[in-house]
């Protein structure tokens, strides 16, 4: 275990050791994940096993993006309706609600592949990204599974209910640039929101940026070198019924203003025709549902309409106790 992953204090993001989860150490992990997704719904994973050689190709592959010139970028770029592109705050076209006051990124889908906003430039970005998706998905996987036996459920239910009929989840990525500040009149961030997906692993540079709500606080996470960044989202609040609840967090550009800073996320979530509401295992008499079943298509779609707002997404689906 590198020391870094031992020496972050207590009142930080907790820092959990995946090395060995499925083996000696499953029981400690899975207890640890269960504890940060309940008291923190973030925490940093050192040695999951990823290669450090794909984590730095997909941190440089995007970065030859963003350095394109914007006639470049311009050719994947948002289109009114569409979420998945390149996005600039300068670009008239990018003005909705979701894009709005935030910083430059890329957005697409992994699963399944939107092909027509994949940059052809630089030439690798597609194949790296595919790679990484895919790599990601079996990580994220592997923590659903323990995430599923802290709910006393079989360790597949949370994937199985996310693949859906077609054995496929949701999976898409988020790149956010954030230029030096120096180099910009107005700098601006990912304002504040919780993601609308299930589960985030984002690789952050070496630059901290990222901030977590706790207790009515900002509260800054620094990254560890070659860690991921794992945030609950809305849906596993949702089909937890509530035991994980998703939390608000922000993006800010690097304190240094010479410095740029990259955050780069890939998101898990139910495949769009899913039905998420409460898994029915975990429900009874004494334990009604809290939430609302939709789609993960129709949760999206409002999502998109409304915009990075804190916690506003899931606040609508909670059904009101008596
Ligand atoms: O830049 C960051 O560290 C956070 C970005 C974020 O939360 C997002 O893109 O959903
Ligand atoms: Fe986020």
């Amino acid at each position: 275990m590198d020391s870094e992953c031992k020496s972050q204090l207590h009142e930080r993001v907790p820092v959990i050791d995946f090395e060995g989860f499925d083996g000696p150490n499953r029981e400690k992990i899975r207890r640890e994940i269960a504890e940060a997704c309940e008291s923190w719904g973030f925490f940093q994973l050192c040695n999951h096993g990823l290669h450090q050689d794909l984590m730095r190709r997909v941190k440089d592959v995007s970065k030859e993006f963003f350095y394109l010139p914007e006639e470049e970028k311009m050719k994947v770029k948002v289109k009114p309706g569409v979420i998945q592109g390149w996005s600039h705050p300068s670009l008239a076209a990018s003005a909705s609600k979701l894009t709005a006051n935030s910083t430059e990124y890329y957005h697409n889908l992994f699963k399944p592949l939107r092909e027509d906003v994949v940059p052809l430039n630089p030439p690798t970005f597609g194949i790296t990204w595919i790679e990484y998706a895919e790599q990601i998905q079996a990580l994220a996987e592997n923590v659903l599974a323990l995430i599923s036996e802290s709910l006393n459920v079989p360790s597949d239910t949370l994937t199985k209910r996310m693949r859906g009929p077609t054995d496929s989840p949701y999976l898409a990525n988020k790149v956010n640039y954030y230029p030096p500040r120096k180099d910009t009149v107005d700098p601006l961030g990912v304002p504040s929101h919780s993601d609308p997906t299930a589960i985030t692993f984002l690789l952050a540079d070496d630059e901290a940026g990222l901030e977590v709500k706790k207790d009515d606080k900002w509260m800054p996470i620094n990254p560890i070198e070659n860690a991921f960044i794992v945030n609950v989202g809305d849906q596993l609040e949702i089909l937890s019924n509530g035991r994980f609840p998703s939390v608000d967090h922000r993006g800010l550009p690097s304190k240094n203003p010479e410095h740029e800073r990259l955050s780069l996320a890939i998101f898990y979530s139910a495949n769009m025709k899913c039905v998420v509401g409460p898994l029915e295992e975990l429900l009874d008499e004494s334990h009604p549902p809290l939430y609302s079943a939709c789609t993960f298509e129709e949760y999206m779609a409002k999502f998109a309409a409304r915009g990075l707002d804190g916690k506003t997404g899931i606040a609508s689906r909670q059904i009101k106790q008596e």
